[in-house]
């Protein structure tokens, strides 16, 4: 395969990235900051799911892989003819050298640590021997590898919970299953009865998958599987969709029963408390790297 370098400004980013996958047969085309690894390197994300606030950075490196050299240097020559790619840069049209994809993959999922002795591990790897209770879990579609900040804060506080689990605590509902890696974990700590349920059927196939390789019983579905009351409810979604689905959630809260919400950054603590004031007093009960996480007990 062959790599075409280019450098270009914001505003070329997106017109560029497009011709190249929908007219110049690109098979991938990644954007980097120009200016990656240097003082004027600057960071430009979104919150996890939704877009970016801006296409690219002052300047951006494209990298777009190729089948062929021909194909590459053609794309090249195309866009450096059009009027409006003036500033269009090419910066390298190199072969790609051959790597083992899945062992680089591999290699940038190591165990994660809940606690001393809770860790989320990938198949290839074996569990630290401290740990007790363990999640095998591979990267796959659905979010929730048990890297992102707002999963393990739900999966700390769950293993907080584990003699309330196992002594009482008898149904838990996971709202945004994901890859149902809080499901699994609540089944690990006690829970008897988990339902897990996702908007996305690909996230409910892959919870289904997850809990049986990890021996645990979890029903999942789509949101309607969900039905009745909960000693236990946990939604690590996003802070505009946990807005909208305060009545519901907290609908699903028995009497001392407890809410736990995630996917809520610092900044957006009172809007939260704000929209589930009428129906539950949500408190911070956690946070990490700028997320927080929120609960509540219903009296
Ligand atoms: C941030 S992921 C969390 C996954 C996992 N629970 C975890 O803690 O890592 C959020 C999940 O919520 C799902 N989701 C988003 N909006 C939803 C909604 N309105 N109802 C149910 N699930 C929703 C998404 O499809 C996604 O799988």
């Amino acid at each position: 395969m062959f790599e075409l370098v280019l450098s270009a400004p914001e505003t070329l980013v997106e017109p560029v990235s497009e011709a190249l996958m929908n007219e110049l047969e690109a098979l991938s085309v990644s954007v980097e900051d120009a200016d990656a690894d240097t003082d004027a390197e600057k960071a430009l994300f979104g919150e996890p799911g939704m877009p970016a606030a801006r296409p690219g950075w002052n300047r951006s490196t494209l990298k777009a892989l190729f089948q062929t050299e021909e194909e590459a240097s053609q794309a090249a020559t195309l866009l450096l003819a059009q009027e409006w790619a003036t500033e269009l840069q090419v910066q390298a049209l190199q072969p790609v050298v051959e790597q083992d994809w899945v062992r680089l993959t591999q290699s940038q999922f190591s165990p994660v640590e809940i606690t001393e002795r809770f860790w989320i591990v990938p198949s290839w790897h074996e569990p630290p021997a401290q740990a007790r209770e363990v999640i095998r879990l591979d990267p796959g579609l659905a979010f929730g590898t048990g890297t992102h900040p707002t999963t393990r804060m739900c999966l700390r506080w769950i293993a907080r919970q584990a003699p309330a689990l196992a002594a009482g605590w008898d149904r838990v509902l996971d709202y945004g299953c994901g890859s149902g890696i809080l499901a699994i974990g609540a089944a690990l700590h006690g829970a008897r009865a988990v339902d897990a349920v996702d908007i996305d059927p690909a996230a409910v196939e892959s919870t289904l998958a997850n809990a049986q390789a990890n021996g645990v019983t979890v029903q999942a579905g789509l949101p309607e599987l969900a039905q009745g009351e909960y000693p236990l409810v946990l939604a690590n979604i996003l802070a505009t969709p946990l807005k909208l689905l305060a009545p519901l959630l907290c609908g699903h809260v028995r009497p001392g029963g407890h809410l736990v919400l995630a996917g809520i950054l610092e900044r957006q603590a009172e809007e939260l408390q704000a929209a589930y004031a009428p129906w539950l007093p949500l408190q911070v009960l956690d946070s990490e790297d700028g997320w927080i996480l929120m609960g509540a007990a219903r009296a």
